[in-house]
């Protein structure tokens, strides 16, 4: 790949290159005080607090959700999507939450491409809404779909049928309830408006429809014949009986509650998608869409038998893949995220490795790259991909791949090919958002293990570690009143944490391979992910382009 000028970095006027650089994200790794809710402080985590004490110059923390990744208030918690984009990207885009949010205050999103294209069915076909429905705020809000909702039913639509996935993974488990009525009264209203609006199917978030990175295409084959084909093992005349009923299943919670579709008097579904409708799936986020879209959009289609293939206009709330291009038709403008990291260090010659088990592999990758899946230049660039368990729910299994993801990036580092070998270390969010708190445990310590054998090859060769995370998770696994003591409930238990959390993430330098005099700086008011790019950049022997968010380093004498 030829350098053109517009990418060439500057050299770093006092930083080497080629020291290999291992960059870690432990997904869901949080600072916050120790209690007996916090799984990273009560796991034997040697390699991790090593760093921490009494080294202010090379650990500190750093802001990884709300507006300092580009959400919409400083009451978003961080996600690994914007994470990831921060961290990869070195610039802070408004994301995905924000952008739907000022389509549908402006009303642009009504005048878009994307839903003039879907309301031509209005007229004669049903519109059917498929997305997460809570308001986390990570992959999608139910004021969102409100909006989407209302303005449909203004401009036209005669016949709404929306297809929920239940949450417990953002919000606490249990509220799905809360959330299913909430859009049932909506929809009462809209049908003694005249418009013919109802929920036509169900299922819990991990168990039907979003599935990622091609983990287990059961799920979303799950979905398929709830929303499309109006087939399911449970049957029910009323979603809100439906979600209170299949809670009560043995081992069912929102995250997982089995697949059902809403049936007439006669026990017909009552809202397949056929020839001629519209679909819009309103989550914002990428990943637990892609493959989705693909069974929706792709006319060659071999993952699983779609039975029916109907001919629909389909739309996302956003494009999920740039590079797919896919959906082709979306209501709102993606983040433009240009000018990566990855994009910069492979003009200049950087050889990268990323490497993740299959639930984080694109996080590390596409996510990293700016929702761009595939390589900037494939002679400089490997990832490998570990495959996930799949099936499981992942406290059954909390050390995960780790220790094969530490192996991977070990190999990758003693090979000498490469500068840079960037991991993401998924177990204290994965095995944080099932709210076991004796399983979490375990999984933080699966992925000290993992940074302590990527320390080691560092070590070898005389390279550099950066270690930080994409937001908490693991660090608070309870809910808490403003005061900061664990919040009961009406019957006065204690509520599980099982999302993400508002908290900060630490940051660490070090390795042989680290320049005598590098340290944080003390004069950034309020460090983030995105100020993580240049820092790389810097350690890599480069000066960051000037637009991104500054270095977190200075060199001292
Ligand atoms: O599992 C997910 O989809 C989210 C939580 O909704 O977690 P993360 O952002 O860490 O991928
Ligand atoms: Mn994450
Ligand atoms: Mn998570």
């Amino acid at each position: 790949m030829a350098t053109s000028s517009a990418w060439k970095l500057d050299d770093h006027p006092k930083l080497p290159k080629g020291k290999t650089i291992a960059l870690i994200v432990l997904d869901g790794w949080g600072e916050s005080a120790p209690d007996q809710y916090n799984c990273i402080h009560n796991a034997p985590t040697p390699a991790m607090d090593s760093l921490k004490h009494g080294a202010p110059d090379t650990w500190t923390l750093i802001k990884a959700h709300g507006t300092a990744v580009g959400l919409p208030s400083e009451d978003d918690m961080g996600n690994s999507e914007v994470g990831h984009n921060a961290l990869g990207a070195g610039r802070i885009f408004a994301q995905g939450a924000k952008l739907c949010d000022q389509a549908l205050a402006s009303g642009k999103i009504f005048q878009g491409e994307g839903f003039k294209y879907v309301s031509e069915s209005f007229e004669t076909n049903t519109l059917h809404l498929v997305g997460l429905l809570s308001d986390g705020g990570v992959h999608s809000r139910l004021d969102q779909l409100q909006l989407l909702i209302k303005g449909s039913a203004e401009r036209g639509a005669k016949r709404i049928r929306v297809h929920i996935l239940t949450d417990g993974r953002d919000v606490l488990d249990g509220s799905s309830v809360g959330f299913v009525e909430t859009l049932e009264a909506d929809l009462v209203t809209l049908r003694e408006n005249g418009v013919d609006a109802q929920i036509a199917s169900g299922g819990g978030r991990m168990y039907v429809t979003l599935d990622r990175y091609e983990n287990d295409w059961e799920v979303v084959k799950r979905g398929w014949d709830a929303q499309v084909l109006g087939e399911a093992p449970h049957k029910f005349k009323n979603a809100v009986e439906a979600v209170k009923t299949l809670r009560k299943e043995p081992g069912a919670n929102d995250q997982y509650l089995p697949p059902f579709v809403i049936v007439d008097d006669s026990g017909k579904a009552v809202g397949p998608i056929v020839d001629g409708d519209a679909v819009v799936t309103f989550n914002f986020r990428a990943d637990r869409m892609v493959m989705h879209a693909k069974a929706l959009e792709y006319e060659d289609f071999d993952k699983f038998d779609r039975v029916r293939f109907p001919k629909i206009r389909y739309a996302g709330m956003l494009q999920y893949d740039g590079e797919l291009k896919l959906p082709s038709r979306y209501l709102v403008s993606p983040p433009e995220i240009d000018r990566t990291s990855g994009e910069y260090l492979a003009h200049n010659g950087v050889s990268t490795f990323a490497c993740s088990e299959t639930v984080k592999f694109g996080h590390v990758t596409f996510f990293w790259n700016g929702n761009r899946s595939g390589y900037f230049n494939e002679k400089l660039e490997e990832y490998v991909e570990i495959p996930s368990d799949s099936g499981i729910s992942f406290n059954v299994q909390p050390k995960m791949k780790a220790l094969e993801i530490g192996e991977k990036a070990r190999d990758a580092i003693l090979s000498g090919k490469f500068d840079q070998v960037r991991v993401n270390i998924p177990n204290g969010d994965m095995v944080g958002h099932t709210g076991d708190i004796e399983a979490t445990v375990v999984a933080c310590e699966a992925a000290d293990l993992a940074v302590k054998m990527i320390f080691d090859a560092i070590e070898q060769v005389k390279g550099i570690y950066v270690v930080t995370a994409d937001h908490g998770n693991a660090e608070d696994m309870v809910k808490r009143d403003k005061s900061g003591k664990p919040a009961l409930d009406k019957e006065g238990k204690l509520q599980i944490l099982t999302s993400h959390t508002l908290k900060p993430v630490p940051i660490a330098i070090g390795g042989p391979g680290l320049s005598k005099g590098v340290r944080f700086r003390k004069d950034l008011e309020t460090p983030g992910l995105a100020n993580v790019a240049a820092t790389v950049m810097n350690l890599h022997g480069f000066v960051a382009p000037s637009d991104y968010e500054p270095t977190l380093i200075e060199v001292v004498e």
